[in-house]
C-alpha cells in the first residue's frame, strides 16, 4: 500500500486547528501516512516577521491560532506548488473566495492518485448555478474531492474540547483513510456518503448564524433567536431538495456538519458575532470584518448574497424569506426588525 502524501492549503483559523490534527494524525499513522505535512500558508508579515518563519521556527500560527502549539512535522511553505508538488491527499481550508486562483496554480503539480478533501464553508454560485467546491475542485485539478464540516469552532477544536464533525465520501476506501487523517479523542469522525449535503449544510449555515446574530444584537432572546435556527434549518434542507434533487439526505441534517454545525455558530461563530455588531452599531459589515477577526474572514454575508443572485435569477427568493432577509439587511439596508418581521 501506497503511503499518502499530504499538504494542508490554507492557513487561517481552522486551516491552523486543522493542522494540527492532521500533524498529530500523519505521525501516529505513519504507516499510512508519510509523518511530515506540508501547509501553504498564505505570506503575511507579522511584526516584521514573515509568518512562515514563525510557525517554522515557533511553530505557532501566532496570527490566526495564538496560544496553540503546532506538531513539529507541520511545515509552512509559502508557494503553493512547492507545497504540493506530489501530494496525494490534499486538504483545503481557506476562505472560499480564494479557492478558485490557488486551484488554478496547483493544476499539473499532484500525484497521479491524488484525492482532495474540501473543508470550505461555502458554494460556488453564479446566476447560471450553484456547485459544491469540492466539484469546483475535481474540475479545475481533475481529481475526486470529498467533504468535511461539523460543529467545530476552530478555537475550541485546537483546545481539544470534545466535538465531532461530519465526512462526506462517496469512496469508501478514501472515506476511511481520510478518517484516520482526521478522527482523534476530541475530534470525532462520522463517515456519510453524502459530501453534497454535508457541504450545503456547512455553507448555509452561516447565513442563518447572521440572523442569530441579528437577533442577538437587537436584544431579542432564546426564544427568538430559537425561530431563526429552526427557520434556517427548514430553508436549508429545502434549498438541498429545489436545487440537489434527491441527493441530499435528510439524515444529513442530523449530522454534527447539521445541526449541530446549526447550533454552535449561531451561538458561537464569528458570522453571528460580527451581525451582532452590525445590528447594535450600524457600521458597515466589512469595517466590523476588519475591527473584530484580525485578518479572519466572514463566509455567511458573502454566501447570502451569492445565494440571493441565484434565487433571484429564478424569481425564488419569496421561497427563502429568511435567506432573503437576511440579505436584505446586509445589503440593502433594510430594518434590521425585518429579521422577526419578513421571514
Ligand atoms: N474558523 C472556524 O472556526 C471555522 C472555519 N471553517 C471554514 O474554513 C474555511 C477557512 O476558514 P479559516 O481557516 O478560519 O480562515 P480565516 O477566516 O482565518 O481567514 C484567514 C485566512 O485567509 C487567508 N487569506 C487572506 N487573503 C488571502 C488571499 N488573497 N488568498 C489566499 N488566502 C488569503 C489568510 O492567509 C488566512 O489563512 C472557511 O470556509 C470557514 O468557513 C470551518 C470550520 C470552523
Ligand atoms: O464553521 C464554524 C463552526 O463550525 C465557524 O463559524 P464562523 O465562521 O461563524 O465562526
Amino acid at each position: 500500500m501506497t503511503v499518502e502524501n499530504v499538504c494542508i492549503i490554507g492557513s487561517g483559523n481552522w486551516g491552523s486547528a486543522i493542522a494540527k490534527i492532521v500533524g498529530e494524525n500523519t505521525a501516529r499513522h505513519n504507516n499510512v501516512f508519510i509523518p511530515t505535512v506540508r501547509q501553504w500558508v498564505f505570506e503575511e508579515n507579522v511584526n516584521g516577521e514573515k509568518l512562515t518563519e514563525i510557525i517554522n521556527t515557533k511553530h505557532e500560527n501566532v496570527k490566526y491560532l495564538a496560544g496553540v502549539s503546532l506538531p513539529t512535522n507541520v511545515v509552512a511553505i509559502p508557494d503553493v506548488v512547492e507545497a504540493c508538488q506530489d501530494a496525494s491527499l490534499i486538504v483545503f481550508v481557506l476562505p472560499h473566495q480564494f479557492v478558485r486562483g490557488v486551484c488554478e496554480k496547483m493544476k499539473g503539480h499532484l500525484a497521479p492518485n491524488a484525492r482532495a478533501i474540501s473543508l470550505i464553508k461555502g458554494l460556488e454560485i453564479t446566476p447560471q448555478g450553484t456547485r459544491l467546491f469540492s466539484e469546483e475542485i475535481s474540475r479545475i485539478l481533475d481529481i475526486p474531492c470529498a467533504a468535511l464540516s461539523g460543529a467545530n469552532i476552530a478555537d475550541e477544536v485546537a483546545r481539544e474540547k470534545f466535538c465531532e464533525s461530519t465526512v462526506g465520501c462517496t469512496n469508501i476506501a478514501d472515506g476511511q483513510i481520510f478518517h484516520k487523517l482526521f478522527d482523534a479523542p476530541y475530534f470525532r469522525i462520522n463517515v456519510v456518503q453524502d459530501h453534497v449535503g454535508v457541504q450545503l449544510c456547512g455553507a448555509l449555515k452561516n447565513v442563518v448564524a447572521v440572523g442569530a446574530g441579528l437577533s442577538d444584537g437587537l436584544g431579542f432572546g432564546s426564544n427568538t433567536k430559537s425561530a431563526i435556527v429552526r427557520r434556517g434549518l427548514v430553508e436549508m434542507r429545502k434549498f438541498g431538495q429545489t436545487f440537489f434533487g434527491d441527493v441530499v439526505q435528510t439524515e444529513t441534517f442530523f449530522e454534527s456538519c447539521g445541526v449541530a454545525d446549526l447550533l454552535t455558530t449561531c451561538m458561537g461563530g464569528r458570522n453571528r458575532k460580527v451581525a451582532e455588531a452590525f445590528a447594535k452599531t450600524g457600521k458597515p459589515i466589512d469595517v466590523l470584518e476588519a475591527e473584530l477577526l484580525n485578518g479572519q474572514k466572514l463566509q455567511g454575508t458573502l454566501t447570502a448574497k451569492e445565494v440571493n443572485e441565484f434565487l433571484s435569477a429564478r424569481n425564488m427568493v419569496e421561497d427563502f424569506p429568511l435567506f432573503t432577509t437576511v440579505y436584505r439587511i446586509c445589503y440593502e439596508g433594510l430594518d434590521m426588525h425585518a429579521i422577526v418581521r419578513d421571514i
